[in-house]
Order: C-alpha cells, then sequence, then structure tokens
C-alpha cells in the first residue's frame, strides 16, 4: 500500500504500511527528508539536506501493535517511566511510559510550503487505560525544516482535574555517544535513576551509558557531537526537566537495539517528571525546537 497524500512543486508526503498494523508518513522535499509512524504518533527520522539523520532508529526495533518503536521521538504520556497516579491519588506500577507511543493516531491535517512540511496528527478517546480513564484529546503538530518544532497539546476532556508526566524522547544521533557532550548539563542538579541518589551534581564527561538521569532544568542545551562536528540544539517549552538516558554495553541485552547501537545515540528528553495538573475542559503544551549547527 501506498498513497501519495500531498504534492506541490516542493516536495510528497506519502502514506505506507511499515508492518501489520502500522502505518507511516513519509515526506521528500527540496529541504530534506523524513517518516512519522501513526502508530505511536511517532516521528521516525528527519533529515535535512546535506547532514547526517537527526534521529535514530534502531535497526532491529519492533514495529507491531503492542510494542514500542525504538527511537526517533517516543512520546511518553500520560505518564513518564512506570508510575501512573490513579483517579484516587494513589500510585500505582505499570509499565514504561504511558500508552500514546502503542496508540493510533490520526491525520488532522498536511500542508507543505517551500520551506517546512507541516504534519498535525491527533488522538482522541477515553479508557485507552484503566490506569488512566479519563477523555482526552492530543494533538501533536510537527514542523519539518531548516529547525524542526514539535508540539504536543493536550486537553482534559473529563470533567475532572487529571495530572500527568510526560516526555518528549528524542534519540538523537550522533557520530560517537562517547564522543559527544552537553556541557549545559553541568550546571544543573540531577536525580541518578541508576543508584537512586537524587540532587547530584557532577560534570557529564561524554554521553556513552549507562546513564539515566533526571535533570531539574529547562535550560536551553547544546548536544555536542565532537565526531561529527555537529551541534545540536535543543529547546523546550512547558517541560521542567530533563532527561538524559544512554543503556550503555546493557544496550546489547536489548533485543530491539542493534549491536553497538549505544554509541549512536543519546536521548535527550524534554520531559514533565513531576505530576502536571490538567483542570477540567482545559488544555496544556509542551514543545521543542531543535536547531542544528554544522561546524564542518
Ligand atoms: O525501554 P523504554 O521503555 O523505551 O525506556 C527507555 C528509557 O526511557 C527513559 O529514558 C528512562 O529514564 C529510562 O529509565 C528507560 O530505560
Amino acid at each position: 500500500m501506498l498513497e501519495i497524500l500531498l504534492e506541490n512543486e516542493f516536495g510528497r508526503i506519502e502514506l505506507y504500511q511499515l508492518a501489520t498494523g502500522v502505518q507511516a508518513l513519509r515526506f521528500v522535499h527540496q529541504k530534506g527528508q523524513g517518516s512519522v509512524s501513526l502508530y505511536g504518533g511517532q516521528v521516525l527520522s528527519w533529515q535535512p539536506n546535506g547532514q547526517q539523520p537527526v534521529f535514530w532508529l534502531s535497526d532491529t526495533s519492533h514495529y507491531s501493535v503492542g510494542k514500542a518503536i525504538r527511537g526517533g521521538v517516543p512520546l511518553c504520556w500520560p505518564w513518564f517511566g512506570g508510575e501512573v497516579k490513579l483517579p484516587n491519588g494513589e500510585l500505582s506500577k505499570v509499565s514504561n511510559h504511558g500508552f500514546a507511543r502503542q496508540s493510533q493516531w490520526k491525520i488532522a491535517d498536511l500542508s507543505m510550503s517551500d520551506t517546512t512540511v507541516e504534519i498535525t496528527l491527533s488522538l482522541f478517546g477515553q479508557a485507552f487505560s484503566s490506569y488512566w480513564p479519563a477523555a482526552c484529546e492530543l494533538s501533536q503538530t510537527l514542523v519539518f525544516g531548516e529547525s524542526f518544532q514539535q508540539t504536543l497539546t493536550m486537553k482534559n476532556l473529563s470533567d475532572q482535574t487529571v495530572e500527568y508526566t510526560g516526555a518528549l524522547h528524542s534519540y538523537f544521533c550522533v557520530g560517537n555517544s562517547q564522543e559527544t557532550e552537553i556541557p549545559a548539563l553541568n550546571d544543573a542538579l540531577y536525580d541518578d535513576k541508576l543508584s537512586g541518589y537524587n540532587k547530584q551534581k557532577s560534570t557529564l564527561e561524554n554521553c556513552m551509558g549507562p546513564i539515566d538521569r533526571i535533570y531539574q532544568s529547562s535550560d536551553k542545551m547544546v548536544i555536542v557531537d565532537h565526531k561529527w562536528q555537529r551541534e545540536i540544539e535543543v529547546q523546550s517549552h512547558g517541560c521542567q526537566q530533563w532527561v538524559l538516558w544512554n543503556p550503555g554495553k546493557g544496550g546489547q541485552n536489548m533485543v530491539d537495539l542493534h549491536a553497538e547501537g549505544e554509541n549512536e545515540f543519546v536521548c535527550l528528553e524534554a520531559a514533565n517528571t513531576d505530576w502536571q495538573e490538567i483542570a477540567s475542559q482545559s488544555s496544556v503544551s509542551i514543545s521543542q525546537t531543535i536547531k542544528l549547527h554544522v561546524k564542518r
């Protein structure tokens, strides 16, 4: 199955079948190319012309309903990590990162100009999970051009206040995670999910794991990739934390991470890891803007 959804003098957007139950959009535009899975509403790739890919995608990712896709920008929502707040306020252990990344999103709008490809996806419904029964509507706008902008708007359609945690879980492609730094993180306190020690401060030598940290910062970050001589600037909006994750050699035990894959990416996630309220019938948004600076 292949369907051209939009074509003009600047490019083309196609819908294709990636696997059973997994449809995706891909675009070729005069500024670059990219792809987005409707399953998970997940950006899979983006490569501006003349650049290395910006997002990393595992060669051995699952593409099947009920499993998360490894790479691109998974949406962690309405909970980040393995804990949800139930409607009665109690916390409960759950599988990681919520249902948005394992739900079927719909195309709400597509447009293409000389400078950008804009894709809006939506997810609408209720009782997606017994842990989070509220009716909700998510809208995700993706603007691919020379830079990339992603906005996730969450509307609470129920008559109760709801609480969420979440993240735009970007897998950034780098020349080598061992030759990659993020200097602005050195100024921030972090909770170390691996050791359990909170409010740490230390210099991050490089981005090779095992690393799993929640930084208390919403500052603009610059990923300095020495091997590819590239800087990736990431600015978040509406997010209070950055999560930094790379599995290191432990990645070799993950079936959906190809051999040596841990050398090729760093996850820097625009996140809210503390519970955030959304009042009944209200909307809130989180977003990120990504810009590339190539030194060569
Ligand atoms: O394997 P996943 O459920 O996609 O999670 C991958 C990673 O996501 C985040 O970065 C968490 O902080 C990590 O603890 C987790 O291992």
